[in-house]
């Protein structure tokens, strides 16, 4: 027995803590095992994940299933940017979770390894304008990463730039120590220079003379004649450079560098430096934009290169700030000497172009791709990608996939709600320590992730719309069925009284309910109700004790409570 006990005290496994569970057992545990730790339940489930991070959205998948003709098309756009020609601009569209930003990331990033791997300049730059929705915005942090991308590519050139100064010198050494060990043996590395200036002043002299003509043939060593003839008919002033750029030898430092002396590479050095200097950073806010536009220009500007600058939620943009931005990026090109620019916008709603100057639109639209939804069978194929990587095997049960491919399918095809469904349901079975995803689990989190959303959407409400819906659930709860605007309204006033709230017309409620309708937390039917016109029939969409609650949560709602006797008292007669 107590070697058993010795054994499972010896096998706690956690070395470093050793010490702390003798300590316990000393104490009043006795004999008895360890005793369980606050997670040593959680961990001791077996895990369902091998890496749950594949199924978060911000994951990038290196393989996106069904989008091959949209990358493809992508590709053979912007691949004019590898030949240093200006790609069109793209507008790409598709409804939400159709794998937009996703393709054209991907496209991206092999865009720019395909350039390193070249050599040919180009940057592409993302932007999501969900958070960056102004121009002023817009403009600031592309200028701040040209600035800084400029700023990391001159500090390379230093760089490289110092180490050829540090050859030149090691160079320059190695040459003078050959030339003190050996003048008359190592002559001929230096010797042209030496017998050059000879000969070309000879032939300067006879040039100027006679009128260019050549009797330096004559003059010239015939085995250096093609050596001097270069140089002095070039630059007759500067012969002593000029022999130095002729013949620096195959190996020498500066050989094949458009720099003739240390001096000028010194000088390069100095300019860059200014140049890097001279860039300032545009603050966040406080600048008139025309300078920071200019400042971006500059920035973009300052090299040769293809720019590609990728606009993701584009229509916010152009909701919050009209099409400033877009107008001043699209006529760029006009005026930019050694870059240029192409852009991508991404939206989940084409109906922004209506909002666009015809330039813009006509120049922002010069290819458009279209992401259409999935359907059920590519949902699948794109979760049965991620759960290899994702789960543990054996942990999926067969119709897990296909329901909730199925599910998200519903939902205008979309591939974020599909894993976000296979991840919840892999969180739900993890917590209740099943050991496999099953159907259930899926129907469960799309329960949940219902209610998250709806959460969510009636939390931010603005009050006057909370007060609409509240009147709905009230009379819902009070048994009533086909609920018309009147009756709506009539709750709604007396909801208003109770907190002093503004009272809107009878229309403006009206317009209220059809917003929750279109954000399907009511559903508002027309109904015809023959010669007597037509009218509204309101139900709730979602579920009522959750909304309420909800509701409740609200500071200035939560006193609405005590309404409920006197609501329901209207009824019951
Ligand atoms: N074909 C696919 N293969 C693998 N994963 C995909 C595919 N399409 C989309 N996804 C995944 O679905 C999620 C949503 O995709 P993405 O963000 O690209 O959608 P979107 O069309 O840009 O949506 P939104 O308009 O809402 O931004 C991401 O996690 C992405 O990795």
């Amino acid at each position: 027995m107590s070697d058993e006990d010795t054994e499972t005290t010896g096998s706690d496994d956690v070395g470093g803590i050793d010490g702390f569970s003798t300590d316990l057992e000393g104490t009043d545990l006795g004999d008895d095992e360890p005793k369980q730790g606050l997670f040593d339940d959680l961990l001791s489930g077996e895990p369902i994940f091998e890496n749950k991070e594949v199924l978060r959205p911000s994951y990038t998948p290196h393989e996106l299933p069904h989008r091959s003709d949209q990358i493809n098309k992508m590709a053979t756009i912007l691949v004019a940017a590898l030949r240093g020609e200006t790609p069109s601009n793209i507008l790409i569209y598709g409804k939400t979770g159709t794998g937009k930003t996703a393709s054209a990331k991907f496209v991206s990033k092999e865009l720019e390894s395909t350039s390193q791997k070249y050599s040919v300049p180009c940057d592409v730059e993302y932007i999501n304008c969900e958070v960056t929705d102004t121009q002023y915005r817009v403009l600031a942090q592309l200028a701040n990463k040209f600035i800084e991308k400029n700023q990391r590519r001159i500090d390379d050139r230093i760089d490289s730039l110092e180490d050829r100064l540090d050859a030149l010198e090691e160079y320059d050494e190695r040459s003078d120590a050959a030339d003190a060990a050996g003048d008359e043996t190592e002559g001929d590395l230096f010797e042209p220079p030496e017998v050059e200036p000879v000969s070309t002043d000879a032939n300067t002299s006879t040039s100027t003379g006679e009128g260019g003509e050549t009797p330096s043939s004559d003059s010239t060593d015939e085995t250096e004649g093609s050596f001097t003839g270069a140089s002095t008919d070039a630059e007759p002033g500067h012969e002593t450079d000029d022999s130095v750029d002729a013949t620096l030898p195959p190996d020498h430092p500066l050989e094949s560098t458009p720099f003739d002396s240390r001096e000028e590479v010194e000088e390069q050095i100095e300019s860059l430096e200014e140049d890097r200097d001279s860039f300032e950073e545009v603050p966040m806010t406080g600048w008139p934009t025309d300078r920071v536009y200019s400042v971006f220009f500059d920035a973009v500007d300052y090299d040769e290169r293809v720019v590609v600058i990728m606009l993701d939620e584009i229509d916010k943009l152009v909701e919050k700030s009209g099409d400033d931005t877009l107008y001043n990026l699209s006529r760029m090109n006009s005026e930019l000497e050694n870059s240029r620019v192409s852009i991508i916008g991404i939206s989940n709603d084409l109906k922004f172009t209506d909002f666009l100057d015809p330039r813009v639109k006509s120049s922002l639209g010069e290819e458009e791709i279209v992401f259409p939804p999935y359907d059920a069978n590519q949902l699948r194929d794109i979760l049965e990608h991620r759960s290899d990587v994702a789960f543990k095997g054996g942990a999926l049960s067969d119709d897990v996939i296909p329901l909730c491919a199925a599910f998200a399918a519903q939902e205008h095809g979309d591939a974020r709600r599909a894993l976000d469904l296979l991840r919840t349901a892999g969180e739900l079975a993890e917590r209740s320590q099943a050991e496999t995803i099953v159907e259930e689990h899926v129907r469960q989190a799309q329960d949940k992730i219902e209610l998250d959303r709806v959460v969510e959407v009636v939390r931010t409400l603005p009050t006057q719309s909370k007060l609409v819906l509240f009147s709905i659930i009230l009379l819902e709860k009070n048994g009533v069925h086909s609920i018309n605007t009147g009756e709506v309204f009539n709750i709604y006033k007396r909801l208003c009284e109770e907190i002093d709230a503004d009272v809107l017309t009878q229309r403006r409620v009206t317009d209220l309910i059809s917003e929750l309708d279109m954000l399907g937390i009511v559903n508002a039917v027309v109904v015809s109700k023959g010669r007597y016109g037509r009218t509204k029939e309101i139900s709730l969409s979602v579920p009522q004790e959750e909304t309420e609650a909800v509701l409740l949560s609200d500071s200035r709602l939560s006193d609405i409570d005590d309404v409920q006797p006197f609501v329901q008292a209207r009824f019951e007669n």
